[in-house]
This record gives structure tokens, sequence and C-alpha cells, in this order.
């Protein structure tokens, strides 16, 4: 769900303001991009649930759905705001990360495609711990880092997967990120949580509160529809006025 989440929403493109969190992955076109291999079990195991609730768009869906899996595999809460439209075509295939290629090429798709920034980068990463790669061990690469794995165990997809991480390892702006995560879960959290809802909130006109709000991840206000769609707390009151 996690993967469904991201993949739809990894595929917004800041400068032309095209692909992003809006349904499209209920194409086959688009579920049959390279990347997205082995995300119809997902659709196929959301489908009857979203059928019950047919108010709300696919694009929410997909979203909340990765929202929900967070929280429930015991991670962060992601602050989740629904008003996404589904548009009618799938972005073009390619724009998603290519695991094969160093973290220049991460930087292309996450900071300059997408708009989010390094820090992002290593938070979103640790999504990693979820799905089949939780038995790899990068403890070899960075000293306090538990977990993981002998490669010759790993099937190929593993192995990209694993070669992400740990070219992150290697980056001299990333290893600062990917030691203070690994030392303090808490840090990581609130990270991982305000780098998942820039994710998916890609393609929503986002204005940062002029005074920020106590919780940090909170001091986005999201503009959906003509309307502030943020739940309005005692700081966002403050911002309004
Ligand atoms: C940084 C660039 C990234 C690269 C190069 C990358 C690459 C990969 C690869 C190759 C796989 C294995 C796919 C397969 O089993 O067929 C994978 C799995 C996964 N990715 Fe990523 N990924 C990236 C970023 C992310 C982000 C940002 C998230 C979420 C926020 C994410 C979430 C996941 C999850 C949850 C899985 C596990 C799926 C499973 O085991 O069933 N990835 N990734």
């Amino acid at each position: 769900m996690v993967r469904l989440a991201w993949h739809s929403a990894g595929t917004f493109d800041c400068a032309s303001r095209t692909g992003g969190p809006f349904g499209t992955m209920r194409f086959d076109d688009e579920l049959a991009h390279g990347a997205n291999n082995g995300l119809h079990i997902a659709l196929r195991l959301l489908e009857p649930i979203r059928e019950q609730f047919t108010t709300i768009s696919h694009a929410d869906f997909h979203q909340l759905a990765g929202v929900v899996a967070v929280e429930v595999t015991g991670g962060p809460e992601i602050p989740f705001h629904p008003g996404r439209e589904d548009k009618p075509q799938p972005p073009p295939e390619g724009r998603l990360p290519d695991a094969t290629k160093g973290c220049d090429h991460l930087r292309q798709v996450f900071l300059k495609q997408m708009g989010l920034t390094d820090q992002d980068i290593v938070a979103l990463s640790g999504a990693h711990t979820l799905g089949r790669c939780t038995r790899i061990d990068l403890a070899s690469k960075v000293p306090g880092l538990q977990t993981l794995l002998s490669s010759t165990t790993l099937t190929s997809s593993e192995q990209l997967k694993f070669r992400s991480l740990i070219g992150s390892v290697d980056d001299p702006v990333f290893r600062p990120l990917v030691e203070k995560y690994a030392a303090d879960e808490e840090a990581f959290f609130a990270d991982y949580a305000e780098a998942h809802l820039k994710l998916l909130s890609s393609g929503l006109l986002m204005l940062k509160c002029v005074i920020p709000c106590v919780i940090p991840r909170h001091s986005w206000l999201l503009w959906v529809g003509g309307g502030f769609a943020f739940p309005l707390n005692f700081c966002h009151l403050i911002c309004l006025m």
C-alpha cells in the first residue's frame, strides 16, 4: 500500500504540473509500467473496500491506504487531507527513480522533478524497512545501524532496493541523516511524517504558514477546491488572521 501511494505520487512533475497522486494507477497502462510490478495486488485488495465508499476518489483512497499502512505497521501518524480529483490520463513512464542509478539521479527526481529535499529523500527511503527487505543488514556500512542481510539471499528486486539504500549511505549529505535516523527513531518518525505529507500533497497548492505552528508538520495549509481543507487548529487560526 505504501509503495502504491508512493509510485502514484512520485510521478509528479513540478514544471509541467502533471502526474502525481491523482488516482491514475487505476489504469492498466500505468500499472504496466516496469516500476509498478506487483502493485495490482494492492489494488485488488483495496478495490472491494473502495467500492463501499463511492464518494471518495481513487486518488484519495490510494493515498489514504498508504497513510494507514504506515500507521498500522508501527510508523508515525501522517495527517491526511482529502480533496484529490481523479485525473483521466496516466503520466508517461519513466518518472520514478531508477535503483541502478546513483544519488545525483535521486536528486534529479526528488528535488528537481518533485520539489522535495535531501532530508525528504533519506526519510522517505526509510519506508524500505517495510516489505521484503526487512532482513537486509546495513550494520557493516553504518556503525550503529542494526538489521539486515547477506546479499546472496536477496532476489534481484531486493538487490536493487538495497543498492538504493547503500547509495544513500555513501553520499556525504545523506549519510549524516541516515546515521541520525538510525540512532533516533523519534527524529526519523517526525521527518518521515513530514516528507510523506509533502509526497501525498504533491500537485496540491500548499501554503507555508508565516508563523510556524507548534507542531512543525502542521505548519502547512492545504488549499483544496477553493478552501483550506486543513483542520483548523489554534495555530492555523492565527495564520489565517
Ligand atoms: C529513493 C528511491 C527509491 C528506489 C530506487 C526504490 C526502489 C525500490 C525497489 C527496487 C523495490 C523492490 C520492488 C519489488 O519488490 O519488485 C522497492 C520496494 C519498496 N519501496 Fe522503494 N524505492 C525508492 C523509494 C521509495 C519510497 C520514497 C518509498 C515510500 C515512501 C518506497 C517504498 C517501498 C516499499 C514499501 C517497498 C516494498 C514493497 C514490498 O516489499 O512488497 N520506496 N523500492
